[in-house]
């Protein structure tokens, strides 16, 4: 049987604070105090997995042994069709900064643009699918543990449009849309994204009847 939450108190594993504004947002509902890796001064683990599982357990295992609290984090990323699922696991890695020009940081511009590049090497006619997933997982201080996965399809849009979310949105118009996840308002991104639809299924298990 997979644990369940009992207690309020629950650390945000994770230093992305677009992700962070979302899960709070979805966890609101259910009255649990939401602490942030940030703020707790938790360390940034290596991301050593090859899969979104592996590295998000490997986030909210590190953060509940380091915080003593349960841990909830997310690991996600954007795989696109014609390039055999990459980005993927690797979609943060795309926007290192340091792999451009050796100067540490996130630069998303630079990252769509080297998903555009490959796209565009395929022609004008190039399958532009693509989908974005989310693996939340929950670790206990104790060792148990919960995961839980979310995808959105979508097409991957150039040039990037609208100001709002974070990392990639701008570039990804999802399915049933014509507007970018940059474009819709949150609260219709919060309906519909693969954090959501993760986040779903942790609600039903975590906190259903
Ligand atoms: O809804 C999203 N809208 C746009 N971009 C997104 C989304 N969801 C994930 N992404 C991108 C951002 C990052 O490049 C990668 C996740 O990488 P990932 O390692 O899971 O997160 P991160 O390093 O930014 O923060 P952290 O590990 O501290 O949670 O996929
Ligand atoms: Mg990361």
């Amino acid at each position: 049987m997979t644990r369940k939450l009992d207690g309020q108190r629950l650390v945000i594993a994770t230093h992305n604070a677009g992700k962070l504004r979302e899960i709070s947002a979805l966890l609101a509902p259910y009255g649990i105090e939401c602490l942030s890796a940030g703020q707790l001064g938790l360390p940034e683990p290596e991301e050593t997995g090859t899969t979104f599982a592996q590295n998000a357990l490997l986030k909210a295992h590190a953060a509940a042994k380091a915080a003593q609290l349960p841990a909830l984090a997310d690991d996600s990323g954007l795989s696109v069709t014609a390039l055999g699922g990459r980005p993927g696991v690797y979609t943060a890695d795309w926007a290192e900064r340091q792999w451009f020009e050796g100067d540490p940081g996130r630069d998303w511009y630079m990252a769509m643009g080297k998903v555009e590049g490959l796209l565009a090497q395929q022609g004008a006619e190039v399958d532009r699918s693509c989908w974005f997933s989310c693996t939340l997982a929950i670790a206990w201080p104790e060792g148990d543990e919960a995961v839980y996965e979310g995808r959105v399809n979508g097409a991957f849009c150039w040039p990037p449009r609208g100001t709002m979310g974070f990392g990639y949105d701008p570039a990804f118009i999802p399915e049933g849309h014509d507007q970018s996840f940059a474009e819709l308002p949150l609260a219709e991104k919060q309906r519909i994204s693969h954090r959501a639809d993760a986040f779903a299924k942790l609600v039903a298990e975590q906190f259903g009847a």
